[in-house]
């Protein structure tokens, strides 16, 4: 089994304050993990930290076994980032938002081919979004715009995607139909790291939840019945006695 994602001991600082202490993450490929935890607790610098956009005051990175220090290969990784807007000065359409997360695939600019429109094609119906594929993003909600960059980024048909809050802005319906969508995703044997505040209809696709408090994993482990959403601020009350909650096995 290929470890995708290998953090250890990651400890990131933040304008001279210390948001991740002594981190370990590991996603093997084909595995859903779920980050959770309450506002602040340091999820989305977490997923910042691992794809390199946040750097490390201490610990080890690695992607598909190799340190993100020499890591180039990131047209295997997808990357949408919470409350992210797909909407630009430029009245681009779905489709080109989306294409253009095809052609940033290619080193050299040519006609798309059949193989690429079908990618396109397949990505914009992975986020519910085929009815809209003609109209300009600026026409579209926040939830659709962030939808509208997942297509983006699984349009390059990445081994793993990474998505804070896809969910954040979005109807119970879409949810899931995103839901239904994701499933064939990793049926495929590809890897998601997803950020989520309340796991909805992703419940049942979720391997494995780690729980963050205060910059620290407080849970790492299966998740137990599908339980639908995280208790109220994010975080099980009881985190440090995972029994007490009952939601996670
Ligand atoms: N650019 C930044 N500069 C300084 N501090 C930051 C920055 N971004 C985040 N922080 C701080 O780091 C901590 C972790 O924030 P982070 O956004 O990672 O949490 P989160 O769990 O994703 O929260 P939410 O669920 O609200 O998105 C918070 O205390 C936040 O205030």
């Amino acid at each position: 089994m290929t470890t995708v994602v290998d953090i250890r001991r990651l400890r990131v600082d933040l304008d001279e304050r210390t948001v991740l202490h002594d981190v370990d993450l590991r996603v093997d490929e084909g595995e859903v993990v779920c980050l959770l935890g309450a506002n602040g607790s340091g999820k989305s610098t977490l997923v910042r930290a691992a794809v390199g956009l946040v750097p490390a005051a201490a610990g080890e990175i690695s992607l598909f076994g190799r340190s993100l220090r020499t890591f180039r290969d990131f047209s295997r990784l997808g990357y949408v980032p919470q409350r992210a807007n797909a909407a630009s000065g430029v009245p681009a359409t779905v489709r080109e938002v989306v294409t253009s997360g095809r052609l940033a695939r290619r080193r050299v600019f040519r006609p798309l081919t059949r193989a690429d429109r079908a990618a396109v094609d397949d990505a914009i119906a992975l986020v519910g979004l085929r009815d809209r594929a003609g109209d300009p993003v600026s026409s579209l909600s926040g939830g659709q715009q962030q939808r509208t960059l997942i297509a983006r980024a699984a349009a390059a048909e990445p081994d793993m995607l990474v998505l804070d809050e896809p969910n954040a802005g979005v109807d119970q319906r879409s949810q899931e139909a995103f839901a239904r969508a994701l499933r064939t995703f990793v049926a495929s044997g590809r890897t998601l790291l997803l950020v989520l505040h309340d796991m909805g209809p992703l419940a049942s696709l979720v391997d494995r939840g780690v729980v963050l408090d205060n910059g620290r994993v407080v849970h790492d482990g299966a998740l137990a019945t599908a339980p639908a959403t995280v208790a109220p601020g994010g975080v099980p009350d009881h985190h440090d006695d995972e029994h007490e909650t009952g939601m996670f096995g």
